[in-house]
C-alpha cells in the first residue's frame, strides 16, 4: 500500500496530520480554503508540491457546492482565495504557480462568451484536481531521469548507488513518489540502489519523523544520521550523490531548500561527490533572478528550544530559526526535472520554453 499525505474524491479532501507522524497515522478533514490554510501554516500538510495541491484542493472543497451568481463572483473568488493561500508558507513557490495558473484560466473563461458559468466553474475544478495526478507523473519523470543520471556516473561502483538525502522530499511532501525520494525509489525499483542515508534536519525533524518512515515503509536499505554527521559520513562512506528537494528554484538555479541543505553542498563540493536537486517546474520561478531574492521563512524558536514541548534549551538564550537555506547554483551538479536534467546555467532558458509549452497546451484545453 502507498502512502498518501493527500486524499481527495470529487470536493471531499483529507489531509494526513503530519505533526502525529511516525507514531499515529491520522487524517484530518479539509472543509474550506481556511482548513487548508491552518493545514498548509501549522504543517500538518508540508512540502512544496503537496502545499500547492491541498491549498487549491481546499478551494476545490469550497467551490463543490457553491452557487455562483454570474462568472465574474466565480473569478473573483476564485482570486482572492487561491491569494489568501499563497500567504501561508512564504518560501515554497508552488502555491504561488499554481494561483496564477488558476487565476489566469478563471480569468480567460470568465471573458470568453462562448462558456458559460457550469463550463467555467467545471473547468477550473478539473484544472486542479489535474494536478494530483500530474504531480504523480512528474515525479515518476524526476526518478527515472534522476536514477538513470546517478547509474551512468563513474563513483557509482557496478551501478548500485549509496545516495544521501535531506529533509522530506516523498510521498509525504506530493501527491506520490516524491521528488528526491522519488529519485531514490526509482534507483531501488532498477535494482540500483545499494543504501540510503537520510539526515534528521532538525528541527522539525522531517527526516527522522518523515523521511525515514516512508524508507521503513518500502522496506528500502537505509541509515539515519544526525545532520552533524553528514561530512564525516562524506569522509568515511563512499556516498555515490547527494539529491535533495526544492522549494523554490531562481532563474539562475540558485535554490531554497530546507535548511542544512547548503551545508550538505559544501561539504558534497569538498569530497567529490556530485550535488543534484530534484525539482519539478511548478518549485521553479523564473521572476526570482537569484537566491538572495527568495523569501526564507523563519520558526518560532520553541522549535529549537523544546523537544515534544520539554525545553532543553537554557530558557532566555535567542534563538535564530531560518527554515530554509540557499544553495548557490555554483555548487549544484544538475537540476532533476521531469523534462531532464538541466545544468543550472541553461535553467532559465530551458524551462521559459518548457513553460511557454506548458501555456499552450493549457490554452488548447480552455
Ligand atoms: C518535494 S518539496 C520538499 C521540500 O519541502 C520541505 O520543506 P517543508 O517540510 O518545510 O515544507 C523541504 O525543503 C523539502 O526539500
Amino acid at each position: 500500500m502507498t502512502l498518501q499525505a493527500i486524499k481527495y474524491n470529487k470536493g471531499k479532501l483529507e489531509i494526513l496530520d503530519q505533526l502525529l507522524l511516525p507514531t499515529q497515522s491520522v487524517y484530518r478533514d479539509i472543509l474550506s480554503v481556511e482548513d487548508g490554510w491552518k493545514a498548509i501554516n501549522s504543517m500538518q500538510v508540508r512540502g512544496a508540491p503537496a502545499i500547492a495541491i491541498v491549498g487549491a484542493l481546499s478551494l476545490a472543497v469550497e467551490m463543490y457546492p457553491k452557487i455562483y451568481e454570474d462568472k465574474q463572483e466565480l473569478e473573483k473568488d476564485v482570486e482572492e482565495k487561491l491569494n489568501r493561500l499563497v500567504k501561508a508558507r512564504p518560501t515554497a513557490v508552488n502555491m504561488k504557480i499554481a494561483t496564477h495558473q488558476i487565476t489566469s484560466l478563471a480569468k480567460e473563461l470568465a471573458y470568453n462568451d462562448l462558456i458559460n458559468l457550469e463550463e467555467m466553474k467545471a473547468k477550473i475544478l478539473g484544472s486542479i484536481e489535474e494536478m494530483l495526478e500530474k504531480d504523480v507523473s512528474d515525479n515518476k519523470s524526476i526518478g527515472l531521469i534522476g536514477a538513470d543520471a546517478i547509474i551512468k556516473q563513474k563513483n557509482c561502483n557496478n551501478g548500485s548507488a549509496r545516495i544521501l538525502t535531506h529533509c522530506n522530499t516523498g510521498s509525504l511532501a506530493t501527491a506520490g513518489y516524491g521528488t528526491a525520494l522519488g529519485v531514490i525509489r526509482a534507483l531501488h525499483e532498477s535494482n540500483h540502489l545499494e543504501h540510503v542515508y537520510c539526515t534528521e534536519t532538525r528541527p522539525y525533524m522531517q527526516g527522522a519523523r518523515l523521511t525515514a518512515y516512508e524508507l521503513v515503509h518500502d522496506r528500502l536499505p537505509s541509515t539515519l544520521v544526525c545532520d552533524s554527521a553528514v561530512a564525516a559520513l562524506l569522509q568515511h562512506e563512499q556516498i555515490t550523490a547527494v539529491v535533495v528537494g526544492a522549494d523554490r528554484v531562481a532563474a539562475n538555479g540558485d535554490t531554497a531548500n530546507k535548511i542544512g541543505t547548503y551545508q550538505i553542498a559544501v561539504v558534497a563540493k569538498h569530497h567529490g561527490v556530485p550535488f543534484y536537486v530534484a525539482s519539478p517546474l511548478s518549485s521553479v520561478d523564473l521572476s526570482i533572478p537569484s537566491g538572495e531574492h527568495i523569501p526564507i521563512e523563519e520558526r518560532s524558536d520553541k522549535e529549537i528550544t523544546h523537544v515534544l514541548d520539554k525545553r532543553i534549551a537554557a530558557p532566555g538564550i535567542s534563538c535564530w530559526n531560518p527554515a530554509f537555506d540557499i544553495t548557490p547554483a555554483s555548487l549544484i551538479t544538475g537540476i532533476i526535472t521531469e523534462h531532464g536534467m538541466l545544468d543550472p546555467l541553461e535553467l532559465e532558458e530551458k524551462v521559459s520554453k518548457f513553460k511557454c509549452l506548458q501555456k499552450e497546451i493549457e490554452i488548447t484545453k480552455i
